[in-house]
């Protein structure tokens, strides 16, 4: 499925935002958003358009990494497969081992920037060709895997040494632990697998004096949403800008009626923010189904006849009504971004005033991402000139180094 507009409609796209030079009030609230008023995203900045880079502040360059290690079949590779090339779950079974370490970008074709790295099963923190600690360093989150289903006594000790190392080097990294295959479980199992497995690695952390040490732990299969959910908080606690989504999430429902929101890369089917009210499984499984809906019908039906045109565009919107009086309203929102909302029936009939509503959020989220697009790019230009006249950012003259 390609989601990159042809250039020409790029420009026509960015034309287009650029009339659209209205002051835009959200209907029973001011100003919510404290951005610009217009853009001057350069397009041969290289910031991609809907394209949210939560990189280093002085280089455009280098993605976050995530890291995805565990034991040899812990399920690294099918979680990276599933989630980021829609491979089903059942393909799996036929994946080969990895042997060496796998680095993938994932920008070109979503509207999340970073690069995922699978680790071979077993890595040898003493090996002197392995160099760690560079790796570490630009770590933004580390997710260790560990198998359900199989004795975790091991995995757990390959936690601690890796988190303990992990952490020597770079203390900022976010330690997700995803216990992983719980398909295979009862929800009394589960309950009691999560209990004992949290129990032990804190533990293990408290008896080496790392209590400071924050592990995140999540329940997690392919054969259901939950991977897409936990790969979700991850992706999110590596967005700087996710505080200001949610509260706008927040201000358009509250004033449009809508029960929940959430805004969606529509490529991986993770959700980048929702507003505060609790998440339900549910909710969230059937949001992914009708991105899946959209997606095929749009592919079947909606390029032309030579194919050519995008399944996912602007025009891109869907309206699902339940049997229990619930309405599922899909609308786009950048060329990687989808807004899913669950309305109530007698509140969808206001239907203007939530489109209305739409059309400013979505302005606001244009917004929010051409602010820091043109702060990277000023940083670009900054470190440029930094490097020409031979400093590094704190100022010192880089031959000192
Ligand atoms: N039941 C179940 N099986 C899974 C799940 N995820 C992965 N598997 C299976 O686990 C096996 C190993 O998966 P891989 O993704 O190759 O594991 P890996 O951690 O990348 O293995 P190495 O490359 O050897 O390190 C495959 O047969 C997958 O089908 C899951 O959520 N539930």
């Amino acid at each position: 499925m390609s989601q990159v507009l042809g250039k020409q409609q790029q420009q026509q796209q960015q034309q287009d935002e650029e009339e659209e030079e209205e002051e835009d009030e959200l209907v029973g609230l001011a100003d919510y958003v404290d951005g610009p008023d217009s853009s001057d995203a350069d397009p041969e900045s290289g910031a991609e358009e809907g394209v949210l880079d939560f990189s280093d502040p002085f280089s455009t360059e280098v993605k976050p990494r995530i890291l995805l290690m565990g034991l040899r079949r812990s399920g690294k590779s099918s979680i990276q497969k599933v989630v980021f090339h829609k491979m089903s779950p059942n393909e799996t079974l036929f994946l080969e081992s990895t042997n060496k370490i796998c680095r993938e970008d994932v920008s070109n074709s979503s509207f999340v920037n970073f690069q995922i790295w699978d680790f071979p099963g077993q890595i040898d923190f003493f090996d002197p060709t392995f160099d760690y600690e560079m790796i570490f360093r630009g770590t933004g989150a580390l997710i260790f895997v560990i198998d359900s289903q199989d004795d975790y006594m091991e995995a757990l000790a390959r936690l601690h040494l890796t988190v303990t190392r992990a952490y020597k080097v770079h203390p900022d990294i976010n330690f997700e632990v995803f216990i992983h295959k719980v398909d295979g479980l009862s929800d009394d199992h589960k309950i009691e697998t999560q209990r004992d497995i949290h129990q032990r690695a804190n533990d293990d952390l408290a008896d080496a004096g790392l209590e400071k040490i924050h592990l995140s732990f999540y329940l997690t299969s392919i054969y259901d949403h939950s991977i897409f959910e936990a790969f979700s908080k991850v992706v999110q606690k590596l967005i700087p800008q996710l505080p200001t989504l949610e509260n706008l999430l927040n201000i358009f429902i509250s004033n449009s009626g809508i029960e929940k929101a959430f805004l969606f890369d529509v490529v991986s089917k993770i959700y980048i923010a929702t507003d505060s009210t609790p998440v339900d499984m549910q909710t969230y499984e059937l949001c992914c189904d009708m991105i899946d809906v959209v997606i095929d019908i749009s592919c079947i039906y909606g390029l032309q006849e030579d194919g050519a045109g995008t399944p996912y565009d602007k025009e891109s919107t869907a309206i699902i009504k339940l049997n229990n009086t619930t309405v599922l309203y899909l609308k786009e929102v950048t060329k990687f971004l989808a807004l899913v909302c669950f309305v109530r029936e007698e509140s969808f009939e206001r239907k203007g005033l939530i489109d209305y509503n739409f059309h400013c959020f979505r302005k606001a989220i244009h917004e929010v991402f051409e602010v820091r697009m043109r702060i990277a790019k000023s940083r670009k230009v900054q470190s440029q000139m930094r490097k020409k006249k031979g400093t590094t950012p704190n100022g010192t003259p880089r031959v000192l180094l």
